[in-house]
């Protein structure tokens, strides 16, 4: 029997929703590991990271957008390019809305955008439920139903990992039947380098307030086995800001932040790739960088 009979289904889905919803962390909690990096700070995503849950029925390829704003800067703009992109491509879209928090006009902004992509369909997602009452969450899911048609209402806890399996069910029903696009036990097709860069620029912005998080950029210069070793890996990389009294407030007194940040930072990419890493990491600056385009296409933002 080949797949087309057998009901095997494959596909792509994403999740929309203001900053801060929980969109990665949903993410991670159905692909079961941690592949897009989460932090407290909003505007954390911004790449398309793909996890992929596998199903014996269904795989399910997952594809993280960075949250929907009204642009500001360049960056800004290119974006939201690549979230409306991403929307037209996919097979289903979640739509996600925190519920202890009312909806706003943040979320309406978002339901007036997706209205422009027909063809998707759209199901919700009540996220973040273990921080809500019931009543909360039956008063929200009132409320998500009265803003737009979707195809489905699903309340969730990524953190308490309640309901993800019914999430999955109805994202899975929306996908066409087809083989699998990956082989089994991949979980992310997100290049290495790309996701050590993620889990830096994560430790950088543990701790930093106002517009600083929205400055930092990093990117892994070069990432190679130590020669004459297979246990250990060099990984160069280099973090940007865009100012010199940023750079000294990430590199803190004495380098002492600085080498916080890349323990913690080291920790976590051994963590990832199972091997021990020595991590040169050194600050710079490149000015404006969110608002020049030579900048941003050399810390891999591309039109
Ligand atoms: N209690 C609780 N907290 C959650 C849950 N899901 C996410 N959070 C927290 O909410 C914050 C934001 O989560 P993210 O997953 O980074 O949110 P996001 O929507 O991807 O954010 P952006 O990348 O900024 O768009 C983090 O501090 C998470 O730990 C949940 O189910 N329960």
């Amino acid at each position: 029997m080949d797949a087309e009979s057998s009901g095997f289904r494959a596909g792509f889905a994403c999740f929309v929703g203001r900053p801060n919803v929980g969109k990665s962390t949903l993410m991670n909690a159905l692909v079961g590991t941690k592949v897009a990096i989460t932090s407290s700070k909003p505007q954390t995503t911004r790449r398309a990271i793909r996890g992929i849950v596998h199903r014996p029925d269904a795989q399910l390829v997952i594809v993280d957008t960075p949250g929907f704003h009204r642009p500001r800067t360049l960056l800004g703009e290119r974006l939201d390019s690549l979230v409306l992109s991403t929307l037209t491509e996919v097979d289903v879209i979640g739509f996600c809305v925190p519920a202890n928090e009312p909806i706003g006009k943040g979320d309406r902004f978002i339901v007036d955008k997706l209205a422009a992509v027909k063809k998707t369909p759209v199901v919700a997602v009540v996220t973040k439920c273990d921080l809500a009452t019931r009543e909360q969450v039956a008063h929200q899911l009132l409320a998500v139903s009265a803003l737009a048609e979707f195809a489905e209402i699903v309340p969730v806890s990524a953190q308490g990992g309640e309901q993800l399996d019914v999430l999955a069910d109805v994202l899975v029903k929306r996908l066409p039947e087809s083989p699998p696009l990956y082989a089994g036990g991949e979980l992310t097709d997100e290049p290495e380098q790309v996701l050590v860069a993620e889990l830096i620029r994560e430790a950088a912005l543990e701790g930093v307030r106002d517009e600083l998080p929205h400055s930092i950029a990093v990117v892994v210069e070069e990432m190679n086995p130590r020669e004459g070793r297979d246990d250990l890996l060099d990984v160069y990389a280099h973090m940007f800001v865009e100012r010199p009294s940023q750079k000294a407030i990430v590199i803190g007194p004495g380098g002492a932040r600085l080498k916080d940040v890349g323990t913690r930072a080291r920790q976590q990419i051994e963590a990832l790739l199972g091997t021990r890493v020595y991590l040169d990491l050194r600050v710079k600056i490149a000015k404006e960088w969110q608002r020049d385009p030579k900048q941003l296409r050399r810390l891999g933002f591309y039109d």
